[in-house]
Order: C-alpha cells, then sequence, then structure tokens
C-alpha cells in the first residue's frame, strides 16, 4: 500500500530550487489547502473515521494538499501516548498510516499527517507522516517537547513520554518545498529560518496550543514565523471539544507571506479550504528584499567564553550601575 522514502526522518529535498536568490516556483504554484480541524475522541477507531471523512470534505472541496491536527488519533495526554503509538516502519501495525495513505492515493492529495504516537525502537516520538499519493514522504518526529509548568495554571512534560526528534524535515512535492514543525517547534525561530535557507514555499505546523498559551501566542506566533521568513504558514489544531483534561485552543488557520491571516477559523470542528499562490510569496521577497539585507556575518550565536576562545570581539553596551535588568 505504501513504500518507505530511504530516509523518511530526514531532509528529503533535491536541489532545483535555489537555497538563495528569487525563489523558484514549482509546477503547481496555485492550489487550495484544506485543514481540518476535529474532535479528538477516547475511540481511536472513531478519530479514523473522522479523519477520513474530513479529508475527503476537503478534498471535494478542491484541496491539494490537506493538514491534520496535533495528536489527531490519540487524546493530548501523557496518560494515553504508550497506549495508542504504532510502528509507522510496520505496516502491519500502523492502522492510522494505512488509512492516511488509503485516502491520499484515493483523493490524490498530498497530506500532512498531523501528528501520533509513534512507537520506534523501543523509544515514542510525536511524529508527523507526510505524504503523496499515497505514499510516504518523510516522517517528522517533533524536535523541541512540549515542557512547560506554569505556576497555577498549566504543567505538561512531554519528556516524559517522548523522546525528541532530531532533524529537520523539508520535502519537495509538486505544490512546493514545504518545511514541517509539530506545535511547540514553531516556538523556535531557528528552525523556520533554517527551512527558508532551504527554498521552502510554505511551513506547515500541526499544533494543539491550549488556553493558557492559545490566546496571545498562537497567531501570533504563526504571523511572526511567516513574516520574517515571507513564506506561507499553514497550522491546524483539534477542535476545543476533544476528550480529556488538556482543552486545545483550535484556530487553524493559513497566513501569508507578510504575515496577513488568509484564513482561520475559531474553535469549533471545521474544514477550513483556503487558496494559496505562491506568488504572493514572490512578490513580498521583491518589495522587501531581505534576503539581500541580511548580515550574515554578525548574527553568530555563541556565548561569551567561545566568543573569546575564537579570540571575537564584542562591543558591550556600559550601562549605569543602577540599571535594572
Ligand atoms: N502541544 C504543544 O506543543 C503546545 C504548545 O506549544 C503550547 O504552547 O500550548
Amino acid at each position: 500500500m505504501y513504500m518507505m522514502a530511504t530516509s523518511p526522518n530526514s531532509m528529503v529535498v533535491n536541489t532545483s530550487f535555489s537555497r538563495l536568490g528569487p525563489l523558484k516556483l514549482p509546477t503547481i504554484s496555485k492550489f487550495k489547502i484544506g485543514l481540518c480541524q476535529f474532535s479528538v475522541t477516547l475511540d481511536k477507531n472513531q478519530n479514523l473515521i473522522h479523519a477520513r471523512k474530513l479529508i475527503k470534505v476537503a478534498a471535494e472541496q478542491g484541496a491539494r494538499i490537506v493538514v491534520l491536527p496535533e495528536m489527531w488519533n490519540c487524546p493530548y495526554s501523557n496518560d494515553f501516548f504508550a497506549k495508542y503509538a504504532e510502528d509507522y516502519d510496520n505496516k502491519d501495525d500502523s492502522p492510522s498510516f494505512s488509512l492516511l495513505s488509503e485516502v491520499a492515493s484515493c483523493h490524490g492529495v498530498t497530506i500532512v499527517g498531523g501528528s501520533m504516537p509513534e512507537r520506534s525502537n523501543g523509544q515514542l516520538y510525536n511524529t508527523c507522516v507526510f505524504g503523496a499519493d499515497g505514499k510516504l514522504k518523510a516522517k517528522h518526529r517533533k524536535i523541541h517537547l512540549f515542557d512547560i509548568d506554569i505556576q497555577g495554571d498549566i504543567s505538561f512534560k512531554e519528556s516524559e513520554t517522548f523522546t525528541a526528534g532530531d532533524k529537520p524535515t523539508i520535502v519537495d512535492t509538486d505544490i512546493g518545498r514545504i518545511g514541517v514543525g509539530i506545535c511547540h517547534d514553531i516556538r523556535f525561530p531557528e528552525l523556520a529560518m533554517l527551512y527558508r535557507a532551504q527554498g521552502a514555499h510554505m511551513i506547515c505546523y500541526p499544533g494543539a496550543f491550549n488556553m493558557s498559551t492559545g490566546e496571545l501566542l498562537w497567531e501570533l506566533m504563526q504571523r511572526t514565523r511567516a513574516a520574517d521568513n515571507q513564506l506561507l504558514v499553514a497550522t491546524c489544531s483539534p477542535s476545543r471539544g476533544s476528550t480529556g483534561s488538556y482543552t486545545t485552543w483550535g484556530h487553524s488557520t493559513l497566513v501569508g507571506p507578510s504575515g496577513e491571516l488568509i484564513a482561520t477559523t475559531a474553535c469549533e470542528e471545521t474544514v477550513v479550504v483556503a487558496e494559496i499562490d505562491y506568488s504572493a510569496v514572490q512578490l513580498q521577497r521583491q518589495n522587501i528584499p531581505l534576503e539581500k539585507q541580511w548580515r550574515r556575518e554578525i548574527y553568530k550565536f555563541m556565548d561569551i567564553s567561545e566568543a573569546e576562545s575564537l579570540k571575537i570581539s564584542t562591543c558591550f553596551v556600559s550601562l549605569p550601575s543602577d540599571t535594572v535588568l
């Protein structure tokens, strides 16, 4: 049913898009995307049926690429990840992947398979499978695990269960070069910058922000990543009514290359279908040629001792002694 790419957890790119200079457009540069925001239940089979139905809805509305939410087949809780995990390298142990593969090939769509708990070599990962025409093109394992502890509010520690992925994922398709991150990965601008430097047209972030982080940060992060890197950002979240104590923010969104909202929704179940036109990316990069203005020689990330050992002099601003930082 499906074929494994040679190295599914690594970058799957070719050199047909240049790294720097004017953005090259892919074969198809104007198309629709579908973001399937739906409610995740305790019943895995029900979640699979739900995903199948909504991918069909998106495809029938003309979507060429469909994004699913973070943890779409399993409630977002450390109590469930191990129990719901599947081994995506073993087709006899991956009903969720088999379903995505079959639906993608039936509707001829590219699927950014949100995320699901993955079991591999005795470890668990929070993993997005990326497929086109029913074939697995890449796997992205969440690189930055969501560990937070806000006193009197929310505490969540993905690292209690998951091992972090250690590779970025950027994939060439007929609808462009697409980078993938999972939820908390969006907080790390360096990952998005890397995708931009590798010629990405769009970054997809399946995510499940919550009621504490969502209002202030969800849209802000997406718009910032898009505007900084002058590319499209698409997100897809579970809907608010999902099972469990973790209440998701929802608001699946498509953001354009100047940071503008192209399409978004509230927190209920829905399929957002929106038009993508990469000529807007080209235009934005012509209008504001950030790439030509970057001063890479200045942006070096190193601490003081490393800089000193490399004999790099840094100009520190002297502050008055009573300055409170
Ligand atoms: N699931 C997540 O990684 C959640 C997250 O990043 C948040 O801020 O909420």
